[in-house]
């Protein structure tokens, strides 16, 4: 199977990385910004001035404002945020024309709870699936740096021919079996990341970051689990290896929401300081809601949204994490 033509829907830092690098890899690569105003932007100044400034556009790159021609392609790869999924899945629904459906976006549809492959099956249930996550700034991998992802899909096939179609150079598809797994691994690593910025902003420490990424695993694998996920994904590229990125880094939009928040910033005046980490926002929220569904202990995604929901009881949140009772490791 080859993959010739590659469609990226979504012109933010993620989705115009991918088309660049989808485009080095020699496909034949169009974007889909969602503002034709947008699109004019992009194609006179040939560069995302807003979203990934510094890294030029290939004269190549087809900018398409049209969505039944964007969807014209052999592989669609969805990176808008993941809120907008489902309203994507709907209009893009009449206009399949049986391109494989690659999700890039990170996230949990907040009002139901739902992963993103899951609204796929019901609202494009045409398109075969396969989830793009890991450890990947978009500007780092945009440049050239040297990134390794995860591409975890049912068909074998289509998930080795969409290796072979983005892999170059430095930009690595590592092959997974587990969409699942892969996907709460990314979904919930974004909402540990906002934990990890708040023990870093209120001077907690760093023993205290690395003991809440090593808990947040453990979250983050029975989520996985009961999902219908396997274990050993979160020892791979989107589990593990996303959250020692995020984690670690004020880059990360999640992890400097956090970081502010701890250090007593408002959380109106960061949102509307950077329209960005609203996602983080809305992905705590949509954890915390699954979490709750099927009956699966989060107490720091808990956390996180509680404090996201009501910033003041910030300390108290804290405080009642440490006060956990103590119980053998697993
Ligand atoms: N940035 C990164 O390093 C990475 C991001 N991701 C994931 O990719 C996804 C996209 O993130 P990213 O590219 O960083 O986002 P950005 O913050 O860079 O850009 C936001 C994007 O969302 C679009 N958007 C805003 N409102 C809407 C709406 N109502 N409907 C549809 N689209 C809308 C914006 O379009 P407009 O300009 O028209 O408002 C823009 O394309 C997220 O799920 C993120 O977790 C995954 C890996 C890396
Ligand atoms: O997903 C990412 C890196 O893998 C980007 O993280 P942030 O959204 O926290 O910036």
């Amino acid at each position: 199977m080859s993959l010739q033509r590659i469609s990226v829907i979504g012109a933010g830092a993620w989705g115009t990385a991918l088309a660049i690098l989808a485009q080095r890899a020699g496909r034949d690569v169009t974007l889909w910004p969602r503002r034709a105003e947008q699109a004019d932007a992009l194609r006179g100044a040939r560069e995302n001035a807003a979203y990934l400034p510094g890294v030029p556009l290939d004269p190549g790159l087809h900018i398409e404002t049209d969505l039944a021609r964007a969807l014209d392609a052999d592989a669609v790869l969805y990176a808008q945020p993941a809120q907008h999924f489902r309203g994507f899945c709907r209009n893009a629904a009449p206009l399949w024309k049986g391109a494989a459906l690659v999700i890039a976006a990170k996230g949990i549809e907040c009002e139901t709870g739902a992963l993103l492959n899951e609204i796929a099956a019901e609202a494009l249930a045409a398109a075969p699936v396969v989830i793009l996550s890991g450890p990947s700034f978009a500007a780092e991998a945009a440049r050239g740096l040297p990134t390794a992802v995860a591409l975890a899909g049912d068909r074998a096939d289509l998930v080795e021919a969409l290796m072979a179609a983005l892999a170059h150079g430095a930009f690595r598809p590592y092959g997974s079996d587990d969409p699942i797994g892969v996907e709460v691994a990314g979904a919930v690593k974004n909402v540990l990341a906002i934990a990890c910025g708040i023990v870093l902003g209120k001077g907690l420490g760093e023993n205290a970051r690395a003991a809440l990424i090593t808990r947040g695993l453990a979250e983050v694998t029975r989520l996985a689990l009961a999902k219908g996920g396997r274990a050993e994904t979160l020892m791979g590229l989107a589990g593990i290896g996303d959250l020692i990125l995020t984690c670690t880094s004020l880059k990360s939009r999640n992890t400097s929401l956090g970081f502010d928040l701890g250090q007593g910033k408002p959380l109106a005046e960061i949102l509307a300081a950077r329209r960005s980490v609203a996602e983080g926002v809305t992905t705590a929220a949509a954890v915390a809601t699954l979490a709750a569904r099927i009956g699966v202990e989060m107490p720091i995604a808990g956390a996180v949204h509680r404090i996201l929901a009501e910033p003041a009881a910030i300390d108290d949140e804290i405080r009642a994490l440490l006060a956990r009772p103590l119980k053998r490791e697993s």
